[in-house]
């Protein structure tokens, strides 16, 4: 499984969440966020880290030239769209930057609205979905109804996000299996500032679910 830790700001715990474990890193390319950073902040931070870990910009209802500026700009390996990008966007942003790794948040306000995904299928490489709030786009803590996505089996990769933490991860990874998780906010002191302590302990709560996992196949469960 993939995890990804977003809305980093600082160098040093840039590389340490990348020691940690963690297989990406966000980075809030946003204005309006409290997690904002800039093309030189993101570049200082990349400068450092492993080749390996994939590096994704999140951005909400930016324009193409924007989004094709900051990834040559930087050299981030990913883009997430968190806005109300539509699929004939993601399409555009595929022909002008098609090495990237492309991802398309979804808010789900309810159920029904899991019915949009599907026409995102073809067009992007992991769908993400987090969880909807009135007033603000991303970051917000709030969770998804985790029983309520039991059925939701896309035919390309897909992400958990929203309000996830080293305290309920180990709950929304016994209700759901998806191919990555994405938190923020549940491993924070304060917005964009990261909890190292927090980061460690979900780390190990993760462990631990995959040991357990590997335990209750070998007893047959
Ligand atoms: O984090 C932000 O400030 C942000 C701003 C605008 C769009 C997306 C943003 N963050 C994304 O929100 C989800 C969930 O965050 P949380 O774990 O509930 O705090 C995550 O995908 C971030 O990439």
């Amino acid at each position: 499984m993939r995890i990804k830790i977003c809305g980093i700001t600082q160098p040093d715990q840039g590389c340490a969440i990348a020691q940690l474990g963690a297989t990406m890193l966000g980075f809030i390319c946003v204005p309006a966020s409290p997690r904002y950073v800039t093309s030189e902040q993101i570049r200082r931070i990349l400068q450092d880290l492993p080749i390996s870990i994939q590096t994704i910009g999140v951005f909400a209802n930016a324009s193409l030239d924007q989004i094709y500026q900051t990834v040559i700009e930087t050299g981030l390996t990913g883009v997430q769209l968190h806005g109300h990008e539509s699929p004939d966007f993601c399409d555009r942003l595929r022909q002008l930057l098609p090495e990237i790794e492309l991802i398309k948040a979804l808010r789900i306000k309810s159920p029904a609205t899991l019915v949009q995904t599907q026409d995102y299928f073809n067009q992007v490489d992991v769908l993400l979905l987090d969880a909807y709030h009135p007033q603000q786009l991303g970051g917000t803590g709030q969770t998804l109804d985790w029983q309520s996505l039991q059925q939701f089996n896309p035919p390309c990769s897909w992400f958990l996000a929203g309000g996830l933490t080293p305290n309920n991860i180990q709950e929304a990874l016994q209700q759901l299996k998806p191919d990555g998780i994405d938190l923020s906010s549940g491993v924070e002191r304060s917005p964009g500032d990261k909890d190292l302590a927090k980061v460690r302990l979900l780390f190990q709560v993760i462990a631990g679910n995959r040991e357990q996992g590997t335990g209750n196949r070998e007893q047959g469960k």
